[in-house]
């Protein structure tokens, strides 16, 4: 109120707008932003002299809505904006992990669909034509806002320079019935594997190479400037969920880099000193022409990092969508066993679904004096377990292969099952309910039995309409008949498009199926 009234300097006590300010002895007066620090961190930005330019991406990043608030921590006493519990240990770690490592795999961006060019009024006025009427030509559309996944990007850091995305606006009408230009479009790349969400509306998944999708239209030319201007401008979050197929983990300096650069082309940094990694390394293991996988090594994880500690915690959701994961244990740590479980319990202490992953455990640095009896041991203790290690030597090449191997074959058997549990039929709006009758007999056919057929909204009134639909062209029974249940979710349309035949599995066949598809925000799950 005070700034729309020209009044900056007025002072309203309002508690919830005003720093805590510490009281200190010499009579000046410090503001801090942050109360949780942990005690050697370095200090708060806001207390440094020097004011910094921030990026805009960095100033979005920092306004993630998923970060615990600074200011929610302090109390206020009377009058006296006195912080307490201050001399209190904090109880979480607080997360200190460099921005350029936050943005690797979430950004915020700006987006702002063109506007509409104005319509004209003009009257035509020619030599014998004494009332030509009118002839004020419309504005022209608005340039679109479309999100393109680009396969040769692999992380949001593009977003942490370039935040804003406008789309060009129409061109103004003319006389003489001419209409404005069309805006030119933008395209918004990012990596597959990211979501994109915006607030109110389904999340996107954007996955192959190729894929597309309008984000924003343009706005229509000719309708007035106000008609149309409330669609236009977004906040968008993206968060790059990596397409991995394998998982490099395990603790600090245990050799996983070592591994996937040798099992790879993959170049990481390799050096005896823990966090070498510091964001995830990707590679492309191929055994054959059709027969690759996605490994990423991912940075060393301590104890208590799902609490933060280490860097680990900050790509273990990365690990969500793999098949599989390779344990890396490091033969010369005092006691591997140890380390082992204590890299399960974190494991299973960021999300319980991780520990249940199929895993192999690899056991590194054979080729060390110390090994030989480490291993007899750690071997035993697994193997009462009901596990069985490998036993490698990356440096020299030796034992890798098998591990690599193990892990491709556990990928194998997972990716049979993810198949043939989960078969979308999907389609756009031509629907076409034949083709659902027939993708459901091929189903049977192929002895799929456990199956989701998804439509494209989960709202529920586009639920209903469809299933009426369904009913009146008499495919519903047809479908119940065939053990399609109520609540299973159903697409309908071009089903020759994703068609997931489990015997022809191949990343690059998915690719190609893909490849042509792409979605309007609403129609799309
Ligand atoms: N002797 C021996 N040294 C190895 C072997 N594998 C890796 N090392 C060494 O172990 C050190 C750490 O290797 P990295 O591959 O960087 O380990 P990392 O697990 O990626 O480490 P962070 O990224 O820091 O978590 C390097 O000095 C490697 O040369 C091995 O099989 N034998
Ligand atoms: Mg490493």
């Amino acid at each position: 109120f005070a700034r729309r009234n020209g009044n900056r300097s007025s002072k309203i006590p309002n508690p919830k707008f005003q720093k805590p300010v510490l009281p200190v002895p010499g009579g000046e007066s410090t503001t801090y932003t942050r109360l949780l620090l942990p005690p050697l961190s370095p200090l708060p930005k806001s207390s440094s002299p020097k004011r910094r330019h921030r990026s805009p991406a960095s100033s979005a990043i920092e306004n993630d809505p998923t970060e615990p608030e600074s200011d929610g921590e302090y109390e206020f006493s009377g009058d006296e904006n006195v912080v307490k519990g201050e001399e209190e240990t904090p109880s979480v770690k607080e997360k200190s992990v460099p921005a350029v490592m936050r943005s690797f795999d979430r950004a915020k961006i700006y987006v702002k669909a063109g506007d509409e060019g104005n319509g004209v009024v003009a009257f035509r006025r020619e030599k014998y034509v004494a009332v030509g009427g009118p002839s004020g030509g419309d504005g022209g559309r608005g340039g679109d806002v479309y999100v393109e996944v680009d396969g040769a990007m692999n992380s949001l850091l593009p977003f942490r320079n370039s935040v804003h995305f406008r789309a060009e606006r129409g061109g103004h009408g003319h006389g003489s019935m001419q209409s404005g230009a069309k805006g030119e479009d933008v395209v918004v790349k990012v990596p597959p594997g990211t979501v994109v969400r915006m607030s109110g509306k389904n999340n996107v998944l954007l996955v192959y190479p190729g894929h597309k999708g309008l984000l924003l239209p343009g706005g229509r030319g000719g309708r007035g400037n106000a008609s149309f201007k409330s669609g236009t401008i977004r906040w968008l979050e993206l968060e790059l969920k990596l397409v991995v197929d394998v998982g490099i983990v395990g603790a600090p300096n245990a050799g996983k880099s070592t591994l996937l650069s040798v099992v790879c082309a993959a170049k990481p940094a390799v050096a005896n000193y823990p966090f070498t990694t510091l964001l995830p390394n990707l590679g492309v293991v191929s055994f054959d022409y059709d027969s690759t996988m996605v490994v990423a090594d991912l940075p060393g994880l301590l104890e208590g990092a799902h609490r933060g500690f280490g860097l680990g915690h900050e790509f273990l959701r990365h690990t969500e969508r793999c098949a599989s994961l390779v344990h890396v244990v490091d033969v010369s740590s005092p006691l591997p066993d140890l380390e082992f479980d204590a890299v399960c319990l974190e494991l299973k202490l960021f999300n319980p679904k991780l520990a249940e992953k199929p895993y192999v455990v690899a056991f590194n640095k054979m080729d060390l004096p110390e090994a030989y009896e480490n291993w007899k041991s750690f071997k035993e203790k697994l193997q009462s377990h009901g596990i069985t290690p490998f036993c490698m030597s990356a440096v020299k090449r030796e034992g890798t292969h098998e591990v690599i191997c193990a892990a491709y074959e556990l990928l194998r058997k997972s990716n049979k099952t993810r198949w043939n549990m989960k078969v979308i039929i999907y389609g756009g709006d031509m629907v076409n309910l034949n083709h659902v009758a027939v993708a459901v007999k091929k189903l049977r056919n192929a002895s799929i039995s456990d199956f989701e057929i998804c439509h494209d909204s989960d709202s529920n009134i586009w639920h209903r309409r469809f299933q009426r639909v369904l009913e009146a062209c008499g495919v519903y029974k047809s479908l119940m008949k065939l053990g399609v249940k109520e609540g299973d979710t159903v697409i309908v349309g071009e089903m020759k498009k994703v068609w997931h035949d489990s015997s022809d599995n191949s990343g690059v066949s998915r690719m190609k199926k893909m490849s042509t598809d792409s979605f309007k925000w609403a129609e799309w799950k």
